[in-house]
């Protein structure tokens, strides 16, 4: 009887003591000893998978799969490439089988996928009550475990100010708007004629942009630094691109990599600018050194810059990169914005430097709605990652306490009972369109929405500007090419490798100008 009372240690316990002695067991026993980390590790996956199935509200979570496999999930099923400008495969044939609520596990975790307006906007709201920024450690574990999405309340606060501070005084300094013109000008004449490099250079644009004018890294003085830093910055944005599927491959591991590598630079580059006799504060990496009298931790500084390099570079470049083929399908479009940009250049030649200025960004109504459409199919920023804080009731399902929430924004922007025609690129939708109402959310929403989005915005519209007055336009072949939105445009370029469904509508069916007719 004694044995039976007798307690017995944790299965854990068991393993540890059992590992102090397998350097003195025989093959025979080191093998059952395998097999037993094996059953436990196992066992402990399939505990903790079922345990996530069984909420005490399990009865009413929302309708979806889990996979068939523990840890994998839907994770391949979700990494499945699917049309651009519509939301992934993945999303939409689980809409359409489970509604707009649907359970699924996918980067390494169950997850709640919302792709409903109402719901995003309510899980947005209700950021620090019943939701908090969570993403997935799969992902945490390339852009870094302390960047903005983990850090939260008080903290958050003022990591957000100082980038709020930094960006809105930027784009209203002329000086910087023209530097922004200014690379976009180099960035374009490096492209001319060979429009395969174009995605890299739109690319290389918004890194400098953010590492010269916002992050303060213009202390790069070495130009090895610099392209040290985009190189290895894009290797872990490849990275990325592995870890739906949860599985550490040779990509996810040069990602990581590449991070380290980053990381190092960025500390060389931190204690390079602290020995700088101090100045006032004017840019990203001033204010948060200088946040609290100097308490944030250098790991928080670290993947702070790291974490909003790369939400400002690889968003924005993804949008300039296609709204050439946005023009290029819509001649239309192209002529309004051109009448609307010779007109800011008033009498001035193309070929003369072009000084823009903030009242000049200012004045391009028509550009404001033709980024805003852009934004709009291309949905850079179409998911965030939420966890939830407690049990919280949605439309008659449960959300389960601690599980993943994965708003979703690009079925709301396709979606033809909010926009006509959805997949045509129609700038004039926007003319009386009201925006405040959760159903266009390229930046997200609530306290956590983006902090560049005017910043990204000031960019795309100067881009717009030089591309639509570019005197050389309509000369070269490729030129011509690239506004007819031939699908070479993106031959050879890594990420846009798929031949893009058009983007033209038929004029007749859309209010524009009378004085455009004549195009259609
Ligand atoms: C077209 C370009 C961009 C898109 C589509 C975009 C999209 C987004 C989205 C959807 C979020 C919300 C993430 C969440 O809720 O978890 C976000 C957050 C953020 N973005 Fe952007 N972004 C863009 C450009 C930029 C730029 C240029 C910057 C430069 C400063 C930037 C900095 C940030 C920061 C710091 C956050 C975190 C805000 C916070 O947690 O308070 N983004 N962005």
């Amino acid at each position: 009887m004694a044995s039976c009372t007798q307690e017995i240690p944790p299965l854990k316990d068991q393993l540890a003591s059992m590992s102090a002695v397998t350097a003195t067991v025989q093959p025979v026993a080191a093998a059952s000893l395998i097999t037993v980390i094996i059953m436990y590790m196992t066992s402990r996956i399939i505990l903790g998978w079922g345990r996530r199935n069984t909420s005490k509200n399990s009865g009413n979570l929302p309708p979806g799969t889990m996979g068939l496999l523990p840890v994998v999930g839907e994770s391949l099923q979700y990494s499945r490439p699917s049309g651009r400008f519509l939301p992934a495969a993945f999303i939409s044939d689980r809409i359409k089988r489970y509604g707009s609520l649907f359970k699924s596990h996918i980067f390494g975790v169950p997850t709640i996928i919302s792709t409903d307006a109402k719901v995003n906007r309510l899980i947005l709201q209700k950021e620090g009550t019943l939701f908090k920024s969570s993403y997935p450690r799969s992902i945490l574990s390339i852009i870094g475990m302390h960047n903005t999405t983990e850090i939260h309340g008080h903290t958050h606060k003022v990591v957000r100010s100082v980038i709020l501070n930094v960006v809105s005084s930027r784009i209203r300094d002329d000086k910087v708007i023209s530097y922004i013109s200014e690379e976009i000008i180099q960035r374009m004449n490096a492209w001319d004629g060979q429009i395969v490099r174009f995605q890299e250079e739109a690319t290389r644009l918004s890194f400098n942009l953010v590492i010269n004018q916002l992050m303060g890294l213009s202390n790069i003085d070495d130009a090895h630094e610099a392209d040290y830093l985009f190189e290895n910055l894009q290797m872990l944005v490849e990275g990325l691109l592995c870890v739906p599927l949860n599985l550490p491959g040779m990509t996810y591991r040069r990602s990581v990599q590449a991070k380290t590598k980053v990381v190092q630079l960025l500390q060389k580059l931190i204690a390079k600018k602290l020995r700088r006799p101090a100045t006032e504060m004017n840019d990203i990496l001033d204010g948060l050194l200088a946040v609290e009298g100097g308490t944030l931790t250098r790991e928080v500084i670290i993947d702070v810059m790291l974490g909003v390099t790369f939400a400002a570079y690889e968003t924005t470049a993804r949008v300039l990169t296609l709204i050439p083929k946005f023009l290029g399908d819509n001649p239309h479009v192209m002529k309004t914005l051109q009448d609307e940009h010779f007109r800011i250049l008033g009498e001035r030649a193309c070929t003369e430097k072009i000084t823009l200025t903030w009242d000049a960004y200012k004045s391009m109504t028509f550009t404001e709605k033709v980024v805003k459409e852009a934004l709009r199919l291309v949905n850079p920023g179409d998911i965030v990652f939420r966890e939830a804080m407690e049990d919280v009731n949605v439309d008659g399902y449960v959300i389960p306490k601690g599980w993943k929430v994965m708003p979703c924004f690009s079925p709301a922007h396709t979606d033809p009972t909010i926009y006509k025609d959805p997949l045509s690129f129609i700038p004039w939708r926007w003319n009386n369109k009201d925006t405040n109402n959760f159903e266009f959310t390229p930046f997200g929403g609530g306290i956590r929405q983006c902090a560049g989005k005017e910043l990204a915005k000031l960019e795309l519209s100067l881009f717009i500007h030089h591309l639509v007055t570019r005197c050389s336009w309509e000369q070269s072949e490729e030129d011509a090419m690239f506004k007819k939105g031939l699908p070479i445009y993106f031959k050879n370029t890594r990420r846009f490798q798929r031949e893009l469904p058009p983007t033209s509508h038929r004029l007749e069916d859309q209010k524009v100008p009378s004085s455009l007719s004549t195009l259609a």
